[in-house]
């Protein structure tokens, strides 16, 4: 019995301990405490990085280094920390304090880094802490890695751009001008089968993360991507999306504008690392008669990336279809990977009426889903604008689709008919911002074409109602 009531006050006084800890900070001190002691047991190594030169000159070091550590989880996570307004008015940036500390972990090894400053109003020191028989180890590819995390950092503050190559009797210094990229397509918001999307974008994340491998190999840090698909199927989305994933800079090229092949290589050799060539429809540029640059032109700019300057660069082609392109420029080793962008099939509907409409089921979906077994025959962009004309009713976006499916066939036809006259050319985008912004023909076909087909529809069934813009 006696032992019973023991064995009581046993669990409860655990139970009280446990209470204690998990709701005091005890166990969060006595880890700080014995880290200290283990600390203190071993020989520690220290680098100063001042923050001005003999000069007094900013040492770019420094800005560097305060960059990574800003972005440092164990920051937040300190004891306390100064805030700041950053350049944009919702940015709050967090900032080392005068002789506050900071750990960092970088492959399994522990450092400190802390702020010194010699006198009142004086210049600041970081001093980095590590034990000395890290040292050998992990000193360089630390700060390797600090700095390509603050240049990361860096990048993403500047905020994306996009370059044009201007004509070359524009007279203007350099062949591209630039305007942010601000193309607000994601990952998310382009609509297509999962597999490929999640496919692209694991190749990415590898082609991010293999510099060392391209190396080992000596082979130049590159991937090129094929996107090909009827006109409005989300290609010049998607390569938005892969820009922004990457936060690579984009060079959208236009070959009407290029006088002949070293101009085409001199443009080349002006794009600066991490960032992605862009060359769309390049099968309609191939297939056209009176071109300033020939097709070994072409493939000479494919691979020259390979010979002539920096590299982390993707290229990205976009193309309605591979049929007629010489095998040359398709052939494995010139582009990496291809990508089909096909029409609009039923699961694909779904998440544009999803996002579109906000609608996830529906009565009349068995209804589409038969009339889209039968075969696809409208792009993602023909429903995307079915459902934007229509948003403030699912239903009658629903039943618009259901009658453009039922009538494509004289819409197809004609499609691609205006395909062949949306040949990409100098007179027909000037005032344009390139590629990713504006060359949205077949939706602007799309609209014609229906606008008429309402009219004679009109004259057969009153009630239907299709509204564009
Ligand atoms: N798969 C998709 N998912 C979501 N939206 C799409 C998709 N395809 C097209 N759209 C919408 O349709 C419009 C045109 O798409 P986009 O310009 O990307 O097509 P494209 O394949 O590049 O066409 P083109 O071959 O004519 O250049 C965009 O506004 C885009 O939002
Ligand atoms: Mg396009």
């Amino acid at each position: 019995m006696v032992n019973m009531i023991f064995l009581l006050f046993m669990i409860l006084g655990l139970f009280l301990i446990l209470r204690f800890l998990s709701k005091t900070s005890v166990l969060h001190i006595l880890l700080r405490h014995f880290q200290s002691l283990e600390d203190r047991l071993h020989v520690h190594q220290s680098y100063r990085v001042p923050q001005f030169n003999h000069l007094f000159q900013e040492n770019e070091l420094y800005v560097k280094v305060s960059t990574y550590l800003s972005s440092l989880p164990s920051l937040e996570d300190s004891d306390f920390t100064n805030l700041f307004s950053g350049s944009k008015s919702n940015d709050i940036l967090l900032r080392l304090d005068v002789n506050q500390t900071i750990r960092d972990v970088f492959l399994g090894a522990r450092v400190t880094w802390t702020i010194e400053k010699s006198e009142k109003d004086g210049p600041r020191v970081l001093v980095l802490r590590l034990r000395k028989k890290d040292r050998r180890r992990i000193l360089r590819p630390y700060l390797q890695h600090i700095l390509s995390v603050a240049g990361d950092i860096s990048q993403r503050k500047k905020g994306l751009k996009l370059c044009m190559n201007v004509s070359s009797s524009s007279g203007e210094n350099g062949r591209w001008s630039s305007v942010p990229f601000n193309h607000p397509a994601s990952f998310d918001t382009v609509v297509m089968d999962i597999d490929s999307k999640n496919e692209v974008k694991a190749d990415l994340e590898t082609f991010l993360k293999s510099k060392q491998f391209y190396h080992r190999l000596g082979r130049v840090w590159k991937r090129s991507y094929l996107l090909y698909g009827p006109s409005g199927t989300g290609k010049s989305s998607f390569v938005a999306a892969m820009a922004r994933f990457l936060n690579f800079d984009v060079y959208d090229i236009d070959l009407s504008e290029v006088s002949d092949d070293s101009d085409l290589k001199m443009l080349l050799l002006q794009t600066t690392s991490k960032s992605m060539i862009v060359v769309e429809d390049l099968d309609r540029f191939l297939m056209g008669k009176c071109r300033d640059v020939s097709l070994s032109g072409i493939l000479n700019f494919i691979d020259g990336i390979i010979s002539c300057c920096g590299e982390e660069r993707v290229m990205v082609f976009t193309m309605n279809s591979k049929e007629e392109v010489d095998r040359a420029v398709l052939r494995p080793g010139r582009i990496d990977v291809h990508v089909q962008f096909p029409l609009c099939d039923f699961s694909s509907f779904k998440n544009l009426a999803s996002n579109y409409l906000g609608v996830k089921e529906h009565k009349l979906f068995p209804q589409l889903e038969e009339i889209f077994q039968g075969g696809a025959s409208l792009t993602p962009a023909e429903i995307g604008e079915i459902m934007i004309s229509n948003r403030s009713s699912p239903t009658r976006a629903l039943k618009s689709v259901i009658t453009a499916m039922q009538t494509t066939g004289g819409i197809k036809s004609r499609r691609s008919s205006c395909d062949n006259e949306s040949i990409r050319n100098t007179e027909e985008t000037s005032g344009d911002l390139g590629g990713l912004f504006s060359r949205d023909h077949s939706v602007r076909d799309f609209r014609k074409l229906y606008g008429l087909l309402k009219m004679g529809s009109r004259r057969k069934e009153e009630s239907l109602d299709f509204r564009y813009g």
